[in-house]
C-alpha cells in the first residue's frame, strides 16, 4: 500500500460503472494508471491439485468425481470413494448434532464455510430452520463475546483507524471485485449485548450468509465489514485475547471523517449501485448515518428499517387474525431506540397512507417507554431527536407496568435490549385489557428477550399471540401446543436486498420497505393462522424472498429508481432466476 486515495466527493461518482452484476470497468485503475502510481497486482489462474482442494469456492471434497480427480491433479490426494453432495450433507448434519454446545456447531459451521462454501450454503437452505439459530442468533452472539478466542482464519474485512486516509487501498485487497452488498458493524450495540468492539464481526459475516442462504445472492458478491474505532468495553481492553484496536472509541468529528472516507470510497470502488446495509451501530451514530448517506447512497440500517418492515408484516397479518385494522391498535414500545422508534415510524406512516390520517395524528396511537419511563411531552426538550416526535401529552409515568395500566395498549412490543422486563404483572395486565393480546419480545440474543415463549402463554393463559427475535421452541400448555413465531428482520433484509439488485435500484426509500412488509405479509397461509403464527415458517424462506424482491423491485420501477431497464416482465420469476443455487457445478 502507498498512494494516498483520490479525493472524491461522494456525490460525484460515475453511475457507469457497475452492472446488475456489480461489473465495474476499470475501477481497480490498472489501465489508467500512471507509470508513478502503484496498483494491485491481481491475478486470475486456473486452480488445480492441491490449491483447488484448498479454495472454499471450488473444492467439492470427497465429490469431485474420477474425472474431475485425473483432470485436476486430485487423484491420489482424495481417498478413493466419491460421495454425493446429498450424502456429504447427510454426513456433516450428523456431525453437526452430535455437538451439544451450540457454539462447537458455529465453530463447525465457520469452518465448513471456509473449506467447502458450496456444501456450506447447501446445508444452510436445505436446514435452515435447525441451522439458523447456529449462524445467527442467539448462538452468533455468543460467537461474538467470544470471537478473540475461536479467531481462526479471518473472514470479512477488517477496516481500522489505523488504515485512516488509505481506505479505498485496503477495499481493494478484497479479492472479489463484484461487490454487490456489504453489511457493516461498527461493533457498538451488537445485539442486546453492547459494545463488542471489533468482535461484532460475526454479525455482518452472519447476515451476509443469510443473505446467500435465504436472498439467493451470490456468496462472491457479498462483503462483511468490521470498522473499527476503538471500543469501550472494558473487558475487551483488558483481554489479551481481543482483536481489535486496544483504544477508546473514536468519536465525534474523528468518527465522522473515518466513516465518510469509508462511505465515499465504497462509492468510487463499488459504484453507486453497491447496497451498504448499516448493522448493529449504536443510536447515537445510526439515525445520522443513515439520514447523511441515504441520498447519496443506495444504505439501509437494518435495526431502524428492516425490523420495522418486518414488525408492519406481522401486524398486517395479524389484522386477519384479530379482525381489527392498525388504526384500531394501540402500541406500546418498551425501549425507543433504533428498533423501537423505526416500527413505530413505518406503522404510522401505514396508518397515514390507509387512513389518509397525517402522520402527525397517526403517531398519537402508538407509545414508547425509554429507560427513564413513558416518553411524554414534558421530557420533550431532554430527548434525543429520534424520540421527540413520540413525545405525546401525558402525565409522567416512571415504568413499564404504570404506563400499560395507563394506555392499555392492545400491542406491547420490546425493544429495549434488556431481558425479563416484561414481567408477570406486565404481561397479565396485557391479557387482562385485551382477549387476544399481541406481544413481541423482538430483543436479541434469546437471553435479552423481554419473556419467554412460556412465559408469554401460561401468562396470558395461552391467549397471546407472541413473537420473539430469537427463536423458541413451540410450547406445551394446557393440553395444547403454541407455536411461537420469529420476528426478526432476516425475513426482510435478504428479499429486500435482492430486490434492489435485481432492479438496480439506486436509493432505498420507506414505500419499498412497506412493499417488502405487504409482501411477507401476503405469505401467511391459513394454516399459519391457526397455528397462532403471524410469520410464515423460514422452510419456504427462498420462496418468500423471491416475492419480497418482487414486491421491492416493483416499487423501485414505479419511483423511478431502478437502473436495470427494460423491467423484467415476471419480477417473481426474474428474481428466482437470479438466485444463487449451492449445488456443486462439474469441472471441465
Ligand atoms: N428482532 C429483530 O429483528 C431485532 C431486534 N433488535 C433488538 O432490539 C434491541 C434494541 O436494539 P436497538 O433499538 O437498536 O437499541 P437502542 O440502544 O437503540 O435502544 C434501546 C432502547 O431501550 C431502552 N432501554 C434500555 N434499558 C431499558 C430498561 N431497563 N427499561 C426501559 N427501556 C430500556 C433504551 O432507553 P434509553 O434511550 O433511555 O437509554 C433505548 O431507548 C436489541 O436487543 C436488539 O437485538 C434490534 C433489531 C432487530
Ligand atoms: C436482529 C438484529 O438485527 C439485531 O438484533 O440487532
Ligand atoms: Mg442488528
Amino acid at each position: 500500500m502507498g498512494s494516498t486515495p483520490a479525493e472524491v466527493p461522494c456525490d460525484v461518482v460515475s453511475d457507469n460503472r457497475s452492472g446488475l452484476g456489480g461489473g465495474i470497468s476499470d475501477v481497480y485503475g490498472e489501465d489508467l494508471a500512471t507509470l508513478d502510481q502503484l496498483v494491485t497486482p491481481w491475478v486470475s489462474s486456473v486452480a488445480s491439485g492441491y490449491s483447488l482442494m484448498r479454495d472454499p469456492r471450488y473444492n467439492k471434497g470427497l465429490a469431485f468425481t474420477d474425472k474431475e480427480r485425473d483432470a485436476h491433479y486430485l487423484t491420489g490426494l482424495l481417498p478413493p470413494v466419491v460421495l454425493s453432495q446429498e450424502v456429504q450433507e447427510r454426513k456433516l448434519m450428523h456431525n453437526l448434532r452430535q455437538y451439544t454446545v451450540p457454539l462447537q456447531r458455529y465453530m463447525a459451521l465457520m469452518d465448513l464455510q471456509e473449506r467447502n462454501e458450496r456444501l456450506f450454503y447447501k446445508l444452510l437452505i436445505d436446514n435452515v430452520e435447525e441451522l439458523l439459530p447456529v449462524v445467527y442468533t442467539p448462538t452468533v452472539g455468543e460467537a461474538c463475546q467470544k470471537y478473540g478466542s475461536i479467531f481462526r482464519k479471518p473472514q470479512g474485512l477488517y477496516i481500522s483507524l489505523k488504515e485512516k486516509g488509505r481506505i479505498l487501498e485496503v477495499l481493494k485487497n478484497w479479492p472479489q471485485r463484484g461487490i454487490q452488498v456489504i453489511v457493516v458493524t461498527d461493533g457498538e450495540r451488537i445485539l442486546g449485548l453492547g459494545d463488542l468492539g471489533c468482535q461484532g464481526m460475526g454479525i455482518p459475516v452472519g447476515k451476509l450468509s443469510l443473505y446467500t442462504a435465504l436472498g439467493g445472492i451470490r456468496p462472491s458478491a457479498c462483503l462483511p465489514i468490521t470498522i473499527d474505532v476503538g471500543t469501550n468495553n472494558e473487558k475487551l481492553l483488558n483481554d489479551e485475547f481481543y482483536i481489535g484496536l486496544k483504544q477508546r472509541r473514536a468519536t465525534g468529528q474523528e468518527y465522522a471523517e473515518f466513516l465518510h472516507e469509508f462511505m465515499c470510497a465504497v462509492k468510487q470502488n463499488y459504484g453507486e449501485k453497491v447496497l451498504v446495509q448499516f448493522e448493529d451501530f449504536a443510536n447515537h451514530n445510526a439515525f445520522d448515518l443513515l439520514s447523511k448517506y441515504s441520498t447519496s447512497h443506495l444504505v439501509f440500517n437494518d435495526d431502524i428499517q428492516g425490523t420495522a418492515s418486518v414488525v408492519l408484516a406481522g401486524l398486517i397479518a395479524a389484522q386477519k387474525v384479530l379482525g381489527k385494522s392498525l388504526a384500531d391498535h394501540t402500541f406500546l414500545f418498551l425501549g425507543a431506540g433504533e428498533a423501537g422508534t423505526g416500527i413505530a415510524e413505518l406503522i404510522a406512516l401505514k396508518i397515514s397512507k390507509e387512513t389518509g390520517a397525517p402522520i402527525d395524528e397517526t403517531r398519537k396511537k402508538i407509545w414508547l417507554v425509554d429507560s427513564k419511563g413513558l416518553i411524554v411531552s414534558s421530557r420533550k426538550e431532554s430527548l434525543q431527536h429520534f424520540k421527540q416526535p413520540w413525545a405525546h401529552e401525558h402525565e409522567p409515568v416512571k415504568n413499564l407496568i404504570g404506563a400499560v395500566n395507563a394506555i392499555k395498549p392492545t400491542v406491547l412490543i420490546g425493544t429495549s435490549g434488556v431481558g425479563q422486563t416484561f414481567t408477570q404483572e406486565v404481561v397479565e395486565a396485557m391479557a387482562t385489557n385485551n382477549e387476544t393480546p399481541l406481544i413481541l419480545a423482538l430483543s436479541n440474543p434469546t437471553s435479552q428477550a423481554e419473556c419467554t415463549a412460556e412465559q408469554a402463554y401460561t401468562w396470558t393463559k395461552g391467549r397471546a399471540i407472541f413473537g420473539s427475535g430469537s427463536p423458541f421452541d413451540p410450547v406445551e400448555y394446557d393440553g395444547k401446543t403454541y407455536f411461537p413465531g420469529q420476528a426478526n428482520n432476516c425475513y426482510i433484509f435478504p428479499g429486500l436486498g435482492l430486490g434492489l439488485i435485481m432492479s438496480g435500484a439506486i436509493r432505498v426509500r420507506d414505500d419499498m420497505l412497506l412493499a417488502a412488509s405487504e409482501a411477507l405479509a401476503a405469505q401467511v397461509t391459513e394454516e399459519n393462522f391457526a397455528n397462532g403464527l403471524i410469520y410464515p415458517p423460514f422452510s419456504n424462506i427462498r420462496e418468500i424472498s423471491a416475492n419480497i424482491a418482487a414486491s421491492v423491485a416493483a416499487k423501485t420501477y414505479e419511483l423511478g429508481l431502478a437502473s436495470n431497464l427494460p423491467r423484467p416482465k415476471d419480477l417473481v420469476k426474474f428474481a428466482e432466476s437470479c438466485m444463487y443455487s449451492p449445488v456443486y457445478r462439474n469441472y471441465r
